[in-house]
């Protein structure tokens, strides 16, 4: 778990899976942004061993890589297992995939389709707003066959993360939590 400097903001938890760390780090990224607004924020790796309860928090944001197109499990599983908790707060979610690495027809068709079970946890937890994110994509992640399939979609493997977006999404948040005394820049 990470911390941050306390502000005079509301307590948020960014909670997130990552199986390869580029989801991790845009987490890291949408904590910083939200911290540096004056919230007092927490990330946590969901990884079923360190249950962060949702209940302490004004506002939870939840993000996992999107594995065959789904969620990864212990991500989801977060979601379902903190339902009562969750569909109390102020709720956003966010998917990292590769629809950015991909060729044409197949990277309209990625950005257009989100991870199946999106509609699901929805319905779970009323999020203020669900968002897809580009990600990163190393060729040892893949499996051989999965390399295969990834080339014939005319996919580069390479690092696609858009941080402009991330901080973009991560401002909108904070215009969406009650105002805080934004911390003081380190002299
Ligand atoms: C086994 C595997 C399956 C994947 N399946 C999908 C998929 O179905 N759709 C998608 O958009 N991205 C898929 N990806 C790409 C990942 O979601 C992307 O690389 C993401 O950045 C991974 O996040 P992480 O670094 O936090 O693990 C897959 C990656 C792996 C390794």
């Amino acid at each position: 778990m990470a911390g941050s400097e306390a502000g005079d903001g509301v307590p948020v938890l960014v909670a997130y899976a990552s199986a390869h760390g580029s989801t991790r780090e845009i987490a890291e990224r949408i904590a910083e942004r939200l911290a540096r607004a004056g919230h007092r924020v927490e990330t946590y790796e969901v990884d079923g061993t360190v249950p962060p309860d949702p209940g302490r928090y004004h506002a939870v944001i939840i993000g996992s890589p999107v594995h065959d197109m789904r969620w990864v499990p212990e991500a989801a599983a977060y979601v379902h297992r903190h339902q009562a908790a969750l569909e109390r707060r102020r709720v956003w979610l966010f998917s990292v995939g590769m629809s950015e690495a991909l060729g044409r027809p197949f990277h309209a068709r990625a950005v257009r389709h989100e991870p199946r079970d999106l509609p699901g946890l929805r319905e779970v937890v009323h999020p203020e707003e669900t968002r897809q994110f580009p990600g990163a994509l190393r060729r040892r992640h893949l499996t051989p066959l999965g390399r295969v399939i990834f080339r014939a979609m005319g996919g580069r493997y390479g690092d696609h993360r858009d941080w402009d977006r991330v901080d973009a999404w991560a401002e909108a948040i904070v215009r969406g939590l009650p105002r805080a005394e934004r911390r003081r820049p380190p002299v």
